[in-house]
């Protein structure tokens, strides 16, 4: 995969010019993007900074996010050739530290649950996941070195994991949401998928203003709560063994890990997630539901006619139990430095109808803590693991993260 390290420090050294870098992610996405699809639009003819410590770095953006001089057609066809303005604030900031913003990646429409035409680079007959399907696709098939997300369930960690990407999706409002289509405002969150772990931790130090999450030590011995979410259906043996030898690599490392069974103010939460999802999305896509309704793709649609059935009553209880929870899993943190747990289910659906299951990711949207998928190596396809930190702490989820990456490709 193209890290951006790696070629930052290529850059740096002169060996490759930003110009250059650019053009290696288009031979890779002329190679490969016909089979793959992760791509809506890719820009001919950027403009390519030679200053900044992201000059030279190509982004793929989720087509939910906008990024003047390309359409934002959130996909759906309600939005087709729909031309924003301006830069959302995420890709502003990306551009004013030298990245370019190279190309639009596929979603589902309105970051919901109707696959996309993208394929899963390790094997084309299994779902790259979703929502953010095109930027997994592309950072795991080594097409792009850096890609925005969003992730309202799972749709950051679950496409990471299943396309075998590092991403984070950091604290609740730790990257700005304003130019990003809404689906559920107390949910969405802007996310990054990268190479390594490593190079996740650089972006979000970089786009954050933040240099300190990059430079996060896990500690000598970090306590990590392994949680099995047994309140949520089993796994499948893929994802188990997965768990398994990322605790053996923690445990290498250094690390404490004993089993945490979630209080249960937490699987209420869980339970209540979808509530406020699809109450908020009907709200949020009130004009599309009110006047397109017919025009929506099947599972947004039947999201929305969720929400629209949930009392507003019902949404406070949901808020009011995700309150409670956070204030549990704070309390929590007290004991913990990190969590491990699954990315997903297990590896990716061997069909292209369906984008998974976010039932291994809902609860920590809700709770607005940062979330890294770490790729776990294998012969198969990839299944990654998820470390969860504190909401505010996403330097030490990613040191932990990363002192378990290392482990396993040790
Ligand atoms: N946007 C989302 O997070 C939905 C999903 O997890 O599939």
């Amino acid at each position: 995969m193209l890290s951006i390290l790696d070629l930052r420090a290529r850059i740096e050294a002169g060996t490759l010019t930003p110009a250059g870098a650019i053009d290696l992610c288009r031979a890779a996405l002329a190679a490969r993007e016909p089979e793959l699809r992760a791509l809506v639009t890719l820009d001919d003819d950027p403009a390519i900074s030679d200053s900044g410590p992201l000059a030279g770095i190509a982004v793929g953006v989720k087509d939910i996010i906008d990024s003047a001089g390309l359409p934002t057609q959130m996909g759906s066809a309600l939005y087709e050739g729909w031309r924003p303005r301006g830069d959302s604030a995420v890709v502003a900031r990306l551009k004013g530290l030298g990245a370019v913003a190279l190309a639009k990646t596929t979603t589902t429409a309105f970051a919901s649950s109707d696959p996309t035409a993208t394929v899963n680079p390790h094997d084309p007959g299994h779902s790259p996941g979703g929502s953010s399907a095109g930027s997994a696709a592309a950072v795991g098939a080594g097409l792009l070195p850096l890609a925005l997300g969003t992730q309202t369930a799972g749709s950051v960690i679950r496409p990471a994991s299943y396309c075998g990407c590092a991403a984070v999706k950091p604290s609740f409002r730790l990257i700005p949401t304003v130019g990003v289509k809404t689906y559920s405002w107390a949910l969405d969150t802007v996310g990054l998928f990268a190479a390594g772990v490593a190079d996740v931790a650089h972006a979000l130090a970089l786009v954050t203003g933040r240099p300190e999450i990059a430079r996060a030590e896990p500690g000598s011995a970090p306590r990590i709560g392994l949680v099995r979410q047994d309140f949520a259906e089993a796994p499948e043996p893929e994802a188990e063994a997965a768990l398994a030898r990322a605790r053996q690599a923690a445990e290498r490392s250094g690390a404490q890990v004993t089993d945490l069974a979630l209080p249960p103010e937490l699987a209420l939460a869980w339970e209540r997630h979808r509530i406020i999802q699809n109450y908020e999305g009907r709200l949020a896509l009130a004009w599309e539901y009110d006047s397109h309704r017919d025009a929506l793709p099947p599972r947004v649609r039947e999201h929305l006619d969720a929400g629209a059935a949930i009392a507003a009553a019902e949404y406070d209880d949901a808020r009011r139990h995700a309150h409670r929870a956070r204030r549990v899993l704070k309390g929590l943190f007290s004991e913990y430095d990190a969590i491990l747990t699954f990315s997903a289910p297990g590896p990716a659906p061997a069909t292209l109808a369906s984008t998974g299951d976010p039932r291994f990711n809902q609860l920590w949207t809700l709770m607005g803590v940062p979330c890294v998928n770490v790729p776990v190596p294998g012969e198969r396809l990839p299944v990654g693991v998820q470390v969860i930190g504190r909401f505010g702490d996403d330097g030490r989820a990613l040191a932990v993260a990363r002192m378990i990456e290392d482990a396993l490709r040790g």
